[in-house]
């Protein structure tokens, strides 16, 4: 197995249990794992060695919300936005339509092109949602076709009840031929709680059986306006509830309640708020409360919640850079949002040699050796240069992908 130095690294941030950020640092690839970490005067000898030449490193972008499995675009309907008009889930049913209409060709070939635009901008774990199929075939096809790119895989049949249904013969669907359908490429089942999508009742209805047949949960909620997906979501001890745009204080204080029993990397995970900053903007939704969110002790993540209706971007950089310009986080803590968080969203962020399923989203011995270096000193450049490309290099199970 051939190892990599990577050295005269002039910050690492590695969001690693205690929160350790080193200056002229070095760490080591071994195959698919780090191996060592530490100062770059102390580092043993490798295979083959890089010089970082004083750039940063951090943990690759862990992208826990995206839907990536569409086609066409929604251009028309961002710029009556940007005109005054606001967003309603409805629109979801152009890109169904749109997306109904690709082969199954075209449609891998658009999913690997997203997901390798994302690995470009320095994400290496990455989650991708169904959602517009909205029938049997359609969702089975989408999910399918998303396995074969993405780490990990959400059903999301329940994203909008189609034209010609009735709601509850819908939510029979989802629960019953759909998920059926869907469930050999999945890990996760999501719901879009939101006036016009599915009320509280039937989005419980639809995690309840997505629960019973083995897949974790995730929620859509609080996007639109004051709601039940926060409360919903922590009920059922889902890993993450994703928006949180309109949050009031029970809201906040069930989720931070769901953490009360969590220790920084041990013990019962509680439900993670998911801040998704460039569907905020593309909204003009009041930007979620990430800052109050972690004050109250809730663990946050950010995702990009790329998709042609909200959030037509996969740039991790941006959605950290807003974060810290417009939600009030530093730099460490929106940078955690979006690796150790992501990774705490999807259950990934424990393992190492002993037990096989390597972390993701934090650097240590024994994770997955997914990392990036940006043209850049320290992490600090992602806010203080905001819109510009700083991903030099990024390594994915040890592997050079950018
Ligand atoms: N809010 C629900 N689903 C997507 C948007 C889907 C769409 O408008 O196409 C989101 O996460 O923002
Ligand atoms: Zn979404």
């Amino acid at each position: 197995m051939t190892s990599l130095l990577i050295t005269n690294i002039g910050e690492l941030m590695t969001q690693d249990r205690e929160h350790r950020v080193l200056a002229d640092a070095a760490v080591v690839l071994e195959g698919e794992r780090i191996s060592w970490i530490g100062a770059a005067s102390a580092a043993p000898a490798a295979d083959e060695e890089y010089d970082a030449g004083g750039r940063a490193c951090l943990p690759g972008w862990v992208d826990s919300h995206t839907h990536l499995v569409f086609a066409g675009d929604r251009t028309a309907e961002f710029e009556a936005r940007m005109a005054g008009q606001s967003y309603a889930a409805g629109g979801i049913s152009v890109t169904v339509d749109a997306t109904r209409r690709a082969t199954d060709e075209e449609l891998a070939q658009l999913v690997t092109a997203r997901a390798a635009e994302a690995a470009a901008g320095g994400t290496t774990y990455l989650e991708t949602k169904t959602g517009y199929g909205l029938d049997v075939d359609e969702e089975a096809r989408g999910a399918r076709i998303a396995a074969k790119v993405a780490d990990e895989v959400t059903f999301l049949g329940a994203h909008l009840v189609p034209d010609g249904w009735a709601a509850d013969d819908y939510v029979q669907l989802v629960t019953g031929a759909m998920l059926s359908a869907v469930r050999p490429y999945a890990q996760w089942a999501d719901v879009f709680c939101e006036t016009g999508a599915f009320t509280p009742d039937q989005s419980r209805e639809v995690l309840r059986a997505c629960r019973d047949a083995g897949l974790g949960l995730r929620v859509h909620g609080n996007q639109l306006g004051p709601g039940g997906g926060v409360q919903l979501a922590v009920e059922l001890e889902a890993a993450s509830v994703d928006h949180v745009n309109y949050l009031g204080r029970p809201d906040v204080d069930a989720l931070a309640g769901s953490w009360s029993s969590w220790d920084s990397g041990a013990g019962r995970r509680g439900t993670v708020a998911t801040c998704l900053p460039a569907c905020d903007l593309s909204t003009r939704q009041p930007l979620a409360p990430a800052r109050k969110l972690l004050d109250a002790g809730v663990e946050i993540a950010i995702a990009s919640n790329c998709n042609p209706g909200t959030s037509y971007t996969t740039s991790m950089g941006f959605c950290v850079a807003t974060a810290v310009l417009q939600m009030g986080l530093t730099v460490h803590q929106a940078v955690r949002a979006a690796t150790f968080g992501g990774a705490l969203a999807l259950h990934r962020e424990q393992g190492n040699d002993d037990d096989g399923a390597r972390a993701v989203g934090s650097l240590a011995v024994g994770h997955r050796a997914d990392l990036q270096l940006f043209s850049a000193p320290s992490a600090t450049h992602l806010a203080y240069r905001p819109g510009m490309q700083l991903t030099h290099a990024v390594w994915r199970k040890g592997i050079r992908v950018a």
